[in-house]
């Protein structure tokens, strides 16, 4: 099986998105990750263009051991020997040349025919082989240059010494299949190219960095140029994540796999995340919090049954330590029942039936149902109080110019109706004086408790309160995503008690 090497440029092209600059100390803790990730290149900055570049590839070049470490430069000696200054103690190092080879870029850019462009690629790749011998020379907009004309420029720089020639679709211009062709027309026409690395640096202005990057590897690449959580110039670069998770995934039908340490994935994306303050979408491939999870009923139901008919590669394999059932208004009754019986809960077939619609019931009232939801909802009907009274309806009004009312109606355990309206100090207290008017029972609440038992906006609220009556005292609970009613359900619910006693 071959291996492709991994050339991680989120320190330098990845650091080109606006609003990821990272300063020294946060560069170097990304180093040491992509270094435990196992990337064979780490592209450390660009020495010349300012003295904080030039630092931290210094600094990145005496820290890293174990990784390739790189510097880019344009086809002129001072920026080469910036690069080289830079890269002095690196235990490997690359000095990376780019020089572009589009119509495009030649004449309206760099001002150069062609003849002069392939003149400064010799010279300015022989002066860098002087000074290390890894070499990588990169043909920007190379998708988008003319096809004999690239091959002309490739077999260039590989005549002056570099060891890899790496092929960008620079503005996130081509197809799959377009740089499929590109790689295998220059394995067929480049004399010597098969003796060093054929690289792809991908973007992804039409989303294709990652469809790209993996059919160049297809047609013969041996490196592929990629950043953690895809950032880059414009819309980003082929992401690290996707592209090694897709040659790990689908090994056998390129007969080729990375040294990337995959387990190292998720802990890489969480932190290039929290340094440069960018969240990853939930949808994310390999990385999103949604990657790994199953929300709806049937996918459920196969995953616990066999976790591969939903899922392709194991959370295990980028470093999470599960996958995540998430209960909500898509799923059935066989992943309820699995959570449930996780938190201990071992419901008979009429108990779970019961659950399971007030379990939907919720779903629809609240956008995320939490575990701390289901679990209250279980918790509530597991204390299997008589219900002689049941609310059935109510309308409350408060304001600081009004004085409360609540207009409340309990159904009794013959399926009547009572209706009662009363003012009180405040919504609460006009809900409770209603419903003392309705069960004419000498109560007195001695307690009030309101807790939020999960997290957001929606949360559900459970209200406990402790009630007496003829010397005799209860705890109610309510829960509901309407603090009111909440605060009803428990009132009701210590009435229940102390009539079932
Ligand atoms: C596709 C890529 O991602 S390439 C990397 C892009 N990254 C960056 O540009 C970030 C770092 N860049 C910088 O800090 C600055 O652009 C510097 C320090 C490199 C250069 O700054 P300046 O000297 O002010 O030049 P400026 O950026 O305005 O223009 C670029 C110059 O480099 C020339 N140039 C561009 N690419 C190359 C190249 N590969 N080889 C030689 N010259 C080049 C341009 O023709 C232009 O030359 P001119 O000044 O003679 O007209
Ligand atoms: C310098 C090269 C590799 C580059 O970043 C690009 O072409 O996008």
């Amino acid at each position: 099986m071959k291996t492709i090497k991994i050339f991680d440029t989120t320190l330098r092209d990845g650091e080109q998105s606006p609003g990821c600059s990272m300063n020294l100390s946060e560069k170097i803790e990304i180093a040491r990750q992509l270094e435990l990730l196992k990337v064979d290149v780490i592209e450390a900055g660009f020495a010349v263009s300012s003295p904080g570049d030039f630092k931290s590839v210094e600094t990145v070049a005496k820290t890293i051991k174990n990784s390739t470490i790189a510097s880019l430069s344009r086809a002129v000696q001072k920026d080469i020997d910036a690069s080289y200054e830079a890269l002095k103690s690196a235990v490997s190092p690359r000095i990376h040349i780019f020089l572009a080879t589009s119509p495009l870029h030649m004449e309206y850019k760099l001002k150069m025919t062609e003849e002069q462009v392939l003149t400064h690629i010799r010279e300015s790749v022989s002066y860098a082989k002087k000074l290390v011998s890894d070499i990588e020379f990169s043909a920007e907009d190379a998708s988008r240059s003319d096809k004999e004309f690239l091959a002309r420029a490739v077999r260039t720089a590989i005549e002056a010494g570099a060891t890899t020639v790496n092929i960008p679709d620079t503005v996130g211009y081509a197809l799959p299949q377009e740089m499929y062709d590109l790689i295998a027309y220059l394995k067929k026409n480049v004399e010597g190219i098969d003796d060093i690395d054929i690289s792809v640096h991908c973007h992804d202005d039409l989303g294709m960095g990652v469809a790209n990057s993996v059919a160049s590897v297809g047609a013969g690449a041996t490196q592929v140029e990629c950043t953690i959580n895809g950032i880059g110039e414009r819309a980003g670069n082929a992401s690290l994540e996707e592209i090694v998770m897709a040659l790990h995934t689908r090994r056998n039908l390129f007969d080729a796999d990375t040294n990337i340490n995959t387990r190292q994935i998720y802990r890489s994306s969480r932190l290039l995340s929290k340094i440069i303050g960018v969240s990853i979408p939930p949808n994310k491939a390999i990385v999103g919090a949604n990657a790994f999870a199953h929300e709806s009923g049937i996918h459920q139901h196969g995953v616990l049954a066999k976790r591969e008919t939903y899922e392709i590669m194991t959370p295990e394999s980028v470093g999470l330590t599960t996958n995540k059932m998430v209960l909500g208004k898509h799923s059935g009754r066989h992943a309820f029942d699995d959570f449930l019986k996780e938190l201990g809960y071992n419901l008979s077939k009429e108990e779970l039936d019961a659950a399971f619609v007030e379990f939907k019931d919720l779903c629809d009232k609240k956008k995320e149902v939490t575990e701390y939801d289901v679990e209250a909802l279980v918790a509530q009907k597991a204390a299997k109080v008589v219900e002689h009274f049941r609310l059935k309806q109510f309308v409350v009004n408060s304001g600081n110019t009004i004085q409360a009312t609540a207009n409340i109606t309990l159904e009794d355990m013959s399926g009547a109706e009572q209706e009662q309206v009363a003012l009180g100090d405040g919504p609460i207290d006009a809900a409770y004086q209603a419903i003392e008017n309705i069960v004419k029972m000498p109560l007195q609440l001695n307690n009030y408790k309101i807790n939020a038992v999960s997290h957001g906006e929606d949360a559900l609220g459970e209200v406990v309160v402790k009630v007496s009556s003829e010397g005799r005292t209860v705890t109610g609970r309510g829960l509901s995503t309407d603090i009111i009613e909440a605060s009803m359900l428990a009132y009701v619910n210590a009435i229940n008690k102390l009539l079932g006693a």
